[in-house]
Order: C-alpha cells, then structure tokens, then sequence
C-alpha cells in the first residue's frame, strides 16, 4: 500500500492508499504512525462509488473526525495529478468537497457551506454564537471569554484578540477543547485581525493540539470574523505553517480554501 507523507502550508499528513487494500487502523496505531511520521492526522483514501475518492481522518490522538480542509487540499493536488481532471471530487463524513487547481501551484478546495446555528444542531456545531459563555481564567477577570462559534464539518471556537502571541496556547487550549461546553469537544481558533483583508491565525486543533495551520479552522476564523463585520468574505490568512486564502461568497454561501501542498515523501507498505 502506497503512503504519502504530505503538508498544506506545514498541516502534516500521512495518507494511505486503502483503494484496493483495507486500511483501519486502531487508534493505538493511529497514535503510533502520528509519532513516528510526526502527522497532525492520518489520513485513509478508499474507494467510492459516486465520488473520486473517500476520504477518511484521524486525528493524532486516535480519534476519528469528519472534516480537514488541508487535508482535502493534498489529496486533491495527489487525484488531479494522476487523474489528468481539471475537479475532483472527495468524499467525508461531513459533506462532498470539491478540489480543483489554482493560479501558481496552489489548490483550491470548495469547503462547502459553514453550518447555521439553528437550535436542533449541537451546540458544538451552532454558527457563531458569540453569546456562548465560555469563560477561561478568573471569572472577574478571565483571560479567553465569549468565543465564535461555527461548524465546518467539525466544531470551532474562535476567540478574535489584540495579539495571538500573548496567548500561552497549550496552556488554554485544552481548556477550551474539553469545555463543558462543547459535548464533543472543539477546535480553538487564536484570530487577530490585522486589517479588513489580513487575519493572524493559531489554532490548537481537537486531538492534535497546536498545529502549523488549520485549513478548517482559517475557513471557521474567516467566517466569524466576516459575520461580525471584521473582516471582508475574503481574506488571507496568516498561519504558523504558511498563508491561505479563504473566500466566503456570497453567491453560493460556500467557503473556498487556496493554499499551497508540499509532497515531502512517498513510500509503500
Ligand atoms: N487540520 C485540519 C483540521 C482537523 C480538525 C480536527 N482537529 C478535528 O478534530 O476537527 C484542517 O486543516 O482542517
């Protein structure tokens, strides 16, 4: 089974070819490969009937999720090479994303529309609750309150400040990944708006902690921040890893992310 070791703009990924092999790994496995490839997720293509591939994702610590936008990038970059189509298109648990080629190399991926918050959706899932009352540190004084919330196929909270390096991440993300709040735990966005067009990102990533990108979270950051009138639909976004551009349009109310995809190895096993 071929395996590719791959990273959208530092996001790291092990992807395995399951289409004519099966590929479960346990999450004490998933664990392992995380490790010894030092992925931020693993990823598992398997054949699908309708679309050109499924895509299926852990994250490092086992878990298994529905949604990874740069993820979706690598794999789109990996089928429209050996396809020779201009789109294709990938299967998740959450929804059917389309990838296609952008100017210079880069990969856009259509990321689908961000998740409204209407009151038979999970709390975790709920678009832009800023009314949601997470409060971190001293209550009188808490250092993280008030989040944005929106779902990309995955949860998002996200939490706009003056400066994201005055925020000791590791610290307080877990906290907020495992707040009451969030019954299947959530995602951490650290937004500074630069200006109407630039926003600086960190995210500490449900299970896999703080990465160098997070193609859902910029799409989650990039909503919220529009929403609130921060922001235009479209900006760049300003990651640890690199830089991507997240465009909410208007006309289809779906979210498209351009950024770069690195192949850093492939093997076989
Ligand atoms: N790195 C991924 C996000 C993984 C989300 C995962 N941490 C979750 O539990 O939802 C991305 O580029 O969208």
């Amino acid at each position: 089974m071929k395996v590719w070791k791959m990273n959208g703009a530092g996001n790291a990924f092990a992807i395995f070819d399951a289409r004519s092999t099966s590929f479960v790994p346990s999450a004490d496995q998933v664990r392992q490969i995380a490790e010894d490839l030092k992925a931020d997720q693993i990823i598992a293509l398997e054949r699908d009937v309708a679309r050109d591939v499924f895509m299926r994702i852990w994250n490092a610590d086992g878990s298994e999720v529905s949604a990874c936008g740069n993820a979706t990038r690598c794999v789109g970059k990996l089928l429209l090479e050996e396809t020779g189509k201009s789109q294709v298109t990938i299967q998740t648990e959450a929804d059917m994303l389309k990838a296609f080629n952008a100017d210079n190399g880069l990969i856009t991926v259509d990321m689908g529309s961000p998740l409204m918050g209407w009151e038979d959706i999970p709390l975790s899932e709920k678009m832009d609750v800023r009314g949601v009352d997470v409060k971190i540190g001293p209550m009188d004084n808490p250092i993280l309150s008030r989040p944005a919330v929106v779902s990309m196929g995955n949860p998002h909270a996200v939490f706009f400040v003056k400066d994201v390096d005055d925020y000791d991440i590791p610290a307080l993300g877990p906290l907020v990944e495992w707040h009451p709040t969030f019954p299947e735990g959530t995602n951490v966005g650290f937004a500074q708006v630069i200006d109407r067009n630039t926003i600086r990102l960190r995210v500490w990533e449900r299970g896999a902690g703080l990465t160098k990108a997070c193609g859902t979270g910029a799409c989650a950051a990039l909503v919220c921040a529009a929403r609130a009138k921060l922001t235009a639909r479209k900006a760049k976004m300003i990651l640890d890893g690199g830089e991507l551009t997240i465009d909410w349009r208007e006309s289809d109310d779906r979210v498209y992310m351009t950024g770069p995809v690195e192949m850093e190895f492939e093997t076989e096993i």
